[in-house]
Formats: structure tokens, C-alpha cells, sequence
């Protein structure tokens, strides 16, 4: 993989901290998608004062470059798809209003359950309702999109216009041949990015705060050359013809 512009340091310093805390681990994982990775990033772990703070900075600053960038362009709600979007859209918030309250103190973040609820309030929903309203998925990564398309129907079903999407990490892979889908692996076909396909498809931003080029370059630049290796030999088998 061709090497990324020098990596900034606040990213460089993010991927030491998710190496650090195995959020960010080596070995052989199954996918969502069935593919075999040899390596994993586990949100999941961001489990700590100091991890959480770190990445839900990084999401708000992502964020808020955007909108600044794209002065026409808001939210109203950032829906956190279970289970990993949870903790997620509700310390991003909180990073938002620090960042800006004025811009940014009414955003209102929710989730869905994985099970639904039969009593009590019920239902599927925690949070702010998304009728109406404008909504940026928060998730962790997105590999072949299954996770986000399906937080794309949760937010058609409750009502929501979807207008942005942002994950902490884009592995930068191509979608899911129709073989891999019926589960005969992936046919060897070149194909678009899935980050490329859900712009196309939906018409909105996905923004990622980092990339499997970023991973790549960070652990280069800590000597990690075995697990680059390991990584490019993944990359090649799935990247994307764009
Ligand atoms: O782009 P994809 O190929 O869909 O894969 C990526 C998604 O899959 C996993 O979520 P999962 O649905 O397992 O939920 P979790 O948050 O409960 O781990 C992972 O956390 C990503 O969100
Ligand atoms: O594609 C996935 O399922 C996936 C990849 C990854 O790196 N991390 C994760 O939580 N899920």
C-alpha cells in the first residue's frame, strides 16, 4: 500500500494508545463479513477514562471539521447502532458541546436495541426520537457495510434523514462479491470500496478518523514491519479498484 502524507501526530499518538490497550490486536479474526483478518480493531476497548476520552475527541473534531468545512451541512442526532455505537454517540455528544455549545449543545444522540423491549417504555429506541430529525451514524469500522446498512433502516424505519456517517476506522476494503454474500468467498473480482458505495448510495458523507492506511503507517513508523507485512498481504487480497 502506498504510504499516506506524514501522519499527523495526534493520529500517530491514537494508534499507540490503541495499541497499547490491545483496541488494536494481531492474530487471524473472523469477520462480520467472513473474511479472515490478520488483524482487529476492538472498539470495544476504548473502556477506560482516558481511551474513551481520546477517541470521542477525535470523532467531535472530525465532526466539527466537517461542518466547518461545510457550513450548510448539521445534525441534529447522532445514532450509535448497538452495541459498540452506544458509549460512542453518548461521549461524542458531550465532546461536541465542549468543543462548541453554541453550535453544538442541542445534538442529541440514541441507539437501538438489539432485542426489543416488551416492557416498560418498550420498543427499540433509546434516546432522542429520530423523526424528522437529521442523523450522522456513529460506529466503530466498517469493513463491508452490512452494519451500516442496516443502521440505515433503523433510521428509515423511525423517520430520520440520514446525512452523514462516521467510523473510527475504514478498513479500506472492497464490497462483498455476490459469492461471498452466498458464503463462497470472495470471487477475486475487482470492486469499488464499501466507504465509496455507501457515498454513492446514499448521497452523504463518510468520514473516517482513521484508515487501514493510517494503521499501516503508524506501526511503520513504531517498527512494527511483521504486522505490516501481515496487513499489505490482507490489503492486496481485498482493496478496493478505486
Ligand atoms: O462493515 P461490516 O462488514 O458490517 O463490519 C463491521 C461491523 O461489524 C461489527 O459489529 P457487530 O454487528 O458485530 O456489532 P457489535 O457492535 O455488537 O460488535 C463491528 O463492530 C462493526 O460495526
Ligand atoms: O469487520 C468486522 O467485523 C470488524 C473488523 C474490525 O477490525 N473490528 C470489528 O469490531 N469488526
Amino acid at each position: 500500500m502506498a504510504s499516506p502524507s506524514p501522519l499527523p501526530t495526534w493520529k500517530s499518538s491514537l494508534i499507540s494508545l490503541a495499541l497499547s490497550s490491545q483496541i488494536l490486536t494481531f492474530g487471524s479474526f473472523t469477520l462480520k463479513s467472513h473474511r479472515i483478518s490478520p488483524y482487529f480493531v476492538n472498539c470495544g476497548l476504548f473502556c477506560r477514562a482516558k481511551l474513551i476520552r481520546a477517541i470521542s475527541t477525535a470523532y467531535a473534531r472530525e465532526l466539527h471539521a466537517y461542518a466547518t468545512e461545510n457550513p450548510t451541512w448539521t445534525f441534529d442526532v447522532l445514532f450509535g447502532p448497538a452495541y459498540k455505537g452506544i458509549p460512542l454517540c453518548a461521549t461524542t455528544a458531550e465532546k461536541l458541546a465542549t468543543l462548541d455549545e453554541d453550535k453544538w449543545g442541542d445534538v442529541a444522540y440514541s441507539f437501538n436495541r438489539k432485542e426489543v423491549k416488551d416492557h416498560g417504555e418498550g420498543g427499540l429506541m433509546v434516546g432522542e426520537s429520530l423523526k424528522g430529525k437529521r442523523v450522522v451514524i456513529i460506529d466503530d469500522v466498517m469493513t463491508a457495510g452490512t452494519a451500516i446498512r442496516e443502521a440505515i433502516e433503523i433510521i428509515k424505519s423511525q423517520g430520520g434523514e440520514l446525512v452523514g456517517i462516521i467510523v473510527a476506522v475504514d478498513r479500506q476494503e472492497k464490497i462483498p462479491s455476490a459469492s461471498e454474500r452466498a458464503g463462497r468467498g470472495d470471487d477475486g473480482t475487482a470492486r469499488g470500496s464499501t466507504i465509496g458505495e455507501v457515498r454513492r448510495e446514499f448521497g452523504v458523507p463518510v468520514l473516517a478518523v482513521l484508515t487501514l492506511g493510517d494503521l499501516i503507517e503508524g506501526l511503520r513508523g513504531q517498527g512494527r514491519g511483521e504486522e505490516v507485512g501481515r496487513m499489505e498481504e490482507y490489503y492486496e487480497k481485498y482493496k478496493p479498484t478505486e
